[in-house]
């Protein structure tokens, strides 16, 4: 008599993993390879930015005082009583009646409180002296960066966990992070089972096909933030695989297996849980793909039974895995970002569960379209290539015309979502 077993809903299988989701370590990368990964603290500034009040033009720095009575008939006249370029500083305090020619990015001279462009005066020379001629009335402030308008001693400039962009590294390397603190990658172990699988170089045979989940599996591990250990491929023996899942789990923070979870003679997983223990937190779930996906706890550790079917494999881990990564990575918004967009193409079929569709997103005349691609089977690996969102139907309903909004998830987004945001956000 084949096992029964209880289906949950995603949001209480999602709850049920993240119980056991937890923040890794951090370690230091020099900062020429901190791009991509997730910051390890807060960033806050040590210091003003910019740390000196700076001339934003090419010009001259004066006291705007000096210009009161100026206009274009009577223009002041003021003596140049020397040049810096970004880099160097005026030397002595600008006394009454004197400008300095400064450049861009150079610091505003002690006495000096306004900067005129090089466009607006007339340079003239009197008696062996260069004047400049200023043709109205300059208020003080005109053409300073200040110290500290970009960014103030103290402030929070990004959050521990942030994906770390471009953008960061700026931050990063403004405020002298010559080796930045980074979350520790999770080393996320992967098994392949399945007495059919070749490997990828192996020329087809009867009955048998090319192991492509666990690839799969390994560059969305990466594309979350981890790092793939790969064990290999095993048949469906018990002994074996329970062998290997055993030997795995002791050298890896979360362990992933990939077929073998549902309930042929030769599907092995439930055993292998049970003989090692492990707590299983859930084996059916109400959607599609990935029913069977299954989750199990081990001494904390995770343990991910990811359908054998490449969609469901797929689905099951952007859904369950990829939040515990991401929280390891102290990630505050572990989830797949979701947005609202036009459907396509008709979705007609009923969905009893909530249904997980591999969709492309892109824009056409300034909306967001999303539509599925390839054919919507859990046992499908070609609907995969194009696949840039989930389509999120959710259970109860009857069917989706094209042109009706639907929820997405983003599957190359960084910025990501709380639990409690994915849970209840941008239902259709
Ligand atoms: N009587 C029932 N049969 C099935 C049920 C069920 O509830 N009752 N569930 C079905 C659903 S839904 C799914 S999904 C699959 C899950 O299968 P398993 O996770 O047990 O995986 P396998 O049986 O090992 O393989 C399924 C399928 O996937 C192919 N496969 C396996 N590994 C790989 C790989 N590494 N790369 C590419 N393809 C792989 C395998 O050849 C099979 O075709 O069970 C249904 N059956
Ligand atoms: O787990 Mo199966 O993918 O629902 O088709
Ligand atoms: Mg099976």
């Amino acid at each position: 008599m084949v096992e029964r077993r209880q289906p949950i809903k995603v949001t209480e299988a999602i709850r049920r993993v993240m119980n056991f989701a937890k923040a890794g370590s951090v370690e230091y990368v020099p900062i020429e390879a901190s791009y991509g990964r997730f910051l390890g603290e807060n960033l806050i500034a040590d210091h003003h930015v910019p740390p000196f009040d700076r001339s934003p033009y090419d010009g001259f720095a004066i006291r705007a005082v000096d210009t009161g009575h100026a206009s274009r008939n009577s223009p002041a006249e003021l003596e140049v009583a020397g040049e810096i370029g970004a880099g160097n500083v005026f030397e002595r305090p600008a006394a009454a009646g004197e400008a300095v020619r400064i450049m861009t990015g150079a610091q505003i001279p002690e006495g000096c409180d306004a900067v005129v462009m090089l466009e607006e005066v007339n340079e003239i020379e009197k008696n062996g002296s260069n004047y400049i001629q200023v043709k109205r009335n300059i208020q003080v402030g005109n053409n300073i960066s200040f110290t500290g308008e970009d960014t103030k001693k103290g402030s929070l400039l990004t959050r521990k966990g942030n994906y770390i962009t471009p953008g960061i590294v700026a931050l990063l390397a403004t405020f002298g992070y010559k080796n930045v603190p980074v979350a520790k990658k999770p080393k996320i172990g992967v098994i392949a089972t399945g007495s059919e699988l070749l490997e990828i170089d192996a020329p087809l045979e009867p009955g048998k096909i090319r192991n492509s989940n666990a690839s799969m599996i390994q560059s969305q591990i990466i594309r979350a933030g981890g790092e793939p250990l790969y064990f290999g491929q095993f048949s469906d023996d018990l002994e074996l695989c329970y062998n290997q899942v055993k030997n795995a789990l002791d050298k890896v923070d979360m362990l992933i297996t990939t077929g073998g979870v549902s309930v042929g003679d030769y599907d092995y997983l439930p055993d292998i849980y049970a003989k090692l223990g492990c707590d299983v937190l859930f084996n059916k779930i109400k959607m599609r793909p990935g029913s069977v996906t299954t989750a199990a706890e081990k001494d904390g550790k995770l343990l991910y039974g990811l359908s054998g079917n490449p969609s469901a494999c797929f689905v099951g881990f952007e859904l369950y895995t990829r939040p515990a990564i991401r929280t390891f990575l102290h990630s505050g918004t572990p989830f797949l970002q979701k947005a609202t967009a036009k459907l396509g193409a008709d979705l007609l079929k009923p969905n009893p569960f909530d249904r997980f569709v591999r969709g492309h997103i892109r824009y056409q005349h300034g909306q967001l379209v999303a539509t599925p691609v390839g054919l919507d089977k859990s046992n499908v690996v070609s609907s995969l290539a194009e696949a840039n969102i989930l389509i999120q139907l959710p259970g109860g309903t009857s069917g989706y015309e094209a042109g009706r909004n639907v929820s997405v998830m983003l599957l190359e987004d960084q910025e990501g979502m709380t639990m409690e945001q994915f849970i209840t956000e941008n239902r259709p």
